[in-house]
């Protein structure tokens, strides 16, 4: 027999995972943690092989900026997964877009719209408008702080990507917006689904015996078509009658002759705004107030500098961003410390490639371990700390790496929403600690310190925690009373 050698060595990597229980076994909760452990025990790249398909999990960002990043051409496809991707539609969807045409196409929109802190600016007024909304909400029902964040970071982009303004209460759009995404973290949570380990059980009729994911699929499918037709049918309406909003879809229709193709296109990047925009942004806000609840000290520092810049007779604007220093460095270290997308998302090899002397071969995954590299100690002094110091030069120290450099992914597939997530993310801390005070709860006297719990899943969220919130000031509450409108 004539046994192909491999050019290289594999990485190191644990052994006994090839098993199909191993895979089901995989670590549900906090896998960051184990791949963390791995990356102690073999090194910064670690080798794994499921069912055949070799893995390899990054814990340096050095090493992944060199592999995705220097390497971009060989490593910026992603996999294909048979049930969210083929069965329920989201293959379409620029996160899950093999790396090709309709993958640059859709990127190119994104770019064009959203690609620079410039090209965002213009939707400053929505940014700000709905945050002045959201502490209405927060101020009026403080308890469902969680929901607030979700309803406005829904409201945003929406109102970017289409034009459209959420009602406050039970909007269609949100609630299909919200069933599509409960739905697409069902299909992709691991070993949910046979069809994704055994890919041909996607040809299996319906009607089959144990084949219910097919009718499930179906249903999901239905939903997610009508979530990404039925907002873009509606913009291309209101152009017809003259009377759009300026949104992403609108300024990518206007003017211009469009093959169906480019429709398509047109449509499914709108999506993607709102598929990895709003769960993302909400885990980033939430976890603000989360680190406000714990941090005192810090959230004092952040009032202060607000308070001497801002006054106490308006609410702060974009106009004031480059004049808040510890505040940005804040919405850094809230980047860094809470644990949005802790492992990712999975990148493919297109080619055959020998990094560090390790074979990568062509098919396999490559998945980096975020988490980690946000927490390592090569680049982040104490980093179980939270302080946003570490980001502000001092005593002829410079600041620590920054968390965008990570936290947004790698090479080609970084995310195409940084400057839009940095935007929503510094007005809602700046906004918010203007004019509340966020602080533990006291219960029958006893102060609860809310445990630091993020959920496991592709995009991972702070465990819902009890915090109050609570005007600072009559002034405080006056500038949340105003009027916000358009
Ligand atoms: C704090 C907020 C956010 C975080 C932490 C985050 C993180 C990420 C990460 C880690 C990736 C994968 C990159 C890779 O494969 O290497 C990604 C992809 C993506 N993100 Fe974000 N993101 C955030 C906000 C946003 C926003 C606001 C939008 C849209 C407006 C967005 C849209 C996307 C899209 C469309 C992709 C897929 C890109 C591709 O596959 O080429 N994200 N994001």
């Amino acid at each position: 027999v004539n046994i192909k050698k491999n050019p290289a060595p594999y990485p190191p990597g644990p052994r006994g995972w090839p098993l199909i229980d191993n895979i089901l076994d995989m670590p549900r909760i906090k896998p960051w943690l184990t791949f963390t452990e791995w990356g102690q025990k073999y090194g910064d790249i670690t080798h794994i092989e499921v069912l055949g398909r070799h893995m390899f999990v990054l814990n340096s960002s050095k090493t992944a900026l060199e592999m995705m990043d220097s390497k971009s051409t060989l490593y910026s496809d992603r996999p294909v997964v048979p049930m969210a991707g083929e069965l329920v539609g989201w293959k379409d969807s620029m996160a899950f877009l093999p790396y090709g045409d309709s993958f640059r196409q859709q990127r190119k929109n994104l770019h064009r719209v959203i690609g620079s802190r410039a090209a965002v600016n213009v939707y400053n007024v929505v940014e700000e408008v709905e945050t002045r909304r959201f502490l209405k909400r927060v101020l009026a029902k403080p308890d469902q702080l969680q929901e607030h964040v979700r309803h406005t970071a829904g409201a945003i982009i929406l109102r970017i990507s289409h034009g459209y303004e959420v009602k406050e209460n039970n909007d269609p759009f949100v609630d299909l917006a919200n069933c599509v995404l409960a739905n697409v973290s069902q299909a992709t949570a691991p070993g949910a689904f046979m069809v994704d380990i055994l890919p041909f059980l996607a040809k299996v009729p319906a009607w089959f015996p144990g084949a219910s994911f097919k009718r499930i699929s179906r249903k999901w499918r239905e939903t997610l078509e009508e979530m990404v037709s039925a907002p873009h049918k509606s913009v291309k309406d209101r152009m017809a009658d003259g009377a759009a909003p300026m949104s992403f879809t609108s300024n990518l229709l206007e003017g211009r002759d469009m093959s169906a193709e480019e429709d398509h296109a047109v449509k499914w990047s709108a999506f993607s705004l709102y598929s990895g925009g709003s769960d993302t942004t909400v885990s980033a806000i939430y976890s603000l107030f989360l680190a406000m609840t714990l941090f005192p000290d810090v959230q004092k520092k952040a009032q202060a500098e607000i308070d001497a810049v801002v006054g106490p007779d308006r609410l702060p604007t974009f106009t004031d961003r480059d004049s808040l220093p510890y505040t940005d460095a804040l919405v850094k270290e809230v980047l860094r410390w809470s644990v949005i997308t802790p492992t990712g998302f999975l990148h493919c090899v297109t080619e055959d490639d020998i990094h560090d002397g390790y074979y990568i071969p062509k098919g396999s995954f490559v998945m980096p371990n975020i988490w980690f590299m946000l927490n390592d100690s090569r680049t982040y002094a104490n980093p179980s700390q939270f302080n946003p110091e570490r980001f502000l030069a001092k005593d002829g120290k410079d600041p620590e790496t920054e968390p965008r450099t990570m936290c947004f992914g790698f090479g080609r597939r970084i995310c195409p929403g940084i400057h839009l997530a940095e935007a929503s993310i510094w007005i809602s801390t700046v906004m918010s600690l203007a004019v509340f005070d966020i602080s533990k709860v006291v219960e029958n006297g006893i102060e609860i310190t809310p445990n630091v719990e993020p959920s496991p899943g592709t995009i991972s969220h702070p465990k819902p925690f009890k915090c109050s919130i609570k005007p600072r000031s009559a002034t405080a509450l006056g500038l949340i009373e105003q009027e916000a409108n358009y």
